[in-house]
């Protein structure tokens, strides 16, 4: 899947700012951003639910918007709230989407079986959906978008009403699709899940502010994460504060987590430079971790605009 110079505007608002996304076959490829980066409307505009302000959308060979319709049985769409009928038992939910996708009745049945047996919901087929837990609802939601064996599976924050356990079995569904070849294009706003991904695009603003491999983003910024330890926190993250090559601290319990504008490897060095503080610390160099790189893109991002 490719998208060239993908932009949308809500009036005055540029809710997606020429993107440009590349998303190899059968792999996780995570959307990382905070609320209102434009997420869900650039996963709308790749499955032709809404047509972009500019730029070029290819799905699966398609062209979209133009071909959309001869998209939808090929993909698999889930959002956060919920797309199932609640006064529909489970069994019920998933014959209707097969019924739906054009499965043929007897090939349709096999396949509702063996879905509700692989998601574990098998002991309550006739239980409304809408009485399910959450975990329950969202495993059926998962269920229902890949009733039709899609290429290609659109999730929109899929686990943001769920607990960690539902959260981490949802991803092991998720891995076990892309094994079998199904290219899974997932928003989220929790690093740990982020952390998961193939590759990821972190998204600010409605800006492509960085991707890569989790790895390939963290490794950039080798040299330029510490943590402090000092028995007045505040105090030092203010003197830090100050200093022009501090690009963000964060405070942490008694610790301090700093990252760099540019790469300082040797500690030594930058606990010379922080000697003038005068306040007592420890100091040590950590290994980067993709919320320092959220920080990081977004940082620039903000100073190159201004
Ligand atoms: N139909 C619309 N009309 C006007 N503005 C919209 C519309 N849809 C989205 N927006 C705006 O576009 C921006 C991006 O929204 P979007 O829902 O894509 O973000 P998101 O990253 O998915 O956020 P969230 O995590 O909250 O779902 C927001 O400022 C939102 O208010």
């Amino acid at each position: 899947m490719h998208a060239h110079g993908l932009t949308k505007r809500f009036g005055q608002l540029v809710a997606v700012n020429a993107v440009n996304l590349d998303v190899p076959r059968a792999c996780v490829y995570g959307f990382l951003g905070p609320n209102g980066s434009g997420k869900s409307t650039t996963i709308r505009m790749l499955c032709g639910l809404l047509t972009p302000s500019e730029g070029e959308i290819d799905v699966l060979g398609l062209r979209i918007p133009q071909q959309a319709e001869q998209l939808k049985r090929r993909i698999g769409y889930m959002t956060q709230k919920f797309s199932l009928f609640d006064d529909l038992s489970v069994r019920q939910n998933l014959e209707f989407l097969a019924t739906v996708q054009g499965l043929p009745r007897q090939q349709g049945k096999a396949r509702v079986d063996d879905l509700l047996r692989r998601y574990r919901l098998d002991d309550r087929t006739e239980q409304l959906a809408g009485t399910l837990s959450g975990g329950q609802k969202q495993r059926l939601a998962l269920a229902g978008a890949i009733v039709h064996k899609p290429e290609l599976l659109l999730l929109d924050e899929p686990t943001s009403a769920v607990d960690p356990e539902s959260r981490r079995d949802f991803w092991e569904k998720l891995f076990e699709l892309a094994d079998d070849g199904t290219t899974i294009l997932v928003s989220t706003h929790y690093m740990d899940e982020a952390e998961r991904c193939h590759r990821l695009a972190i998204l600010d603003n409605g800006n492509l502010v960085a991707d890569g491999t989790p790895k390939e983003l963290t490794a950039k910024l080798q040299g330029r994460t510490f943590l402090i330890r000092a028995d007045a926190p505040r105090k030092v993250k203010e003197a830090l504060e100050d200093q022009p090559d501090v690009l963000s601290v964060a405070q942490i319990g008694n610790e301090l987590r700093v990252l760099l504008r540019h790469s300082d490897e040797h500690v030594d060095a930058f606990k010379q430079r922080l000697q003038r503080i005068g306040l007592p610390f420890d100091v040590e160099s950590v290994t980067p971790s993709l919320e320092d790189v959220f920080v990081a893109a977004t940082r620039r991002h903000e100073e190159q605009a201004a």
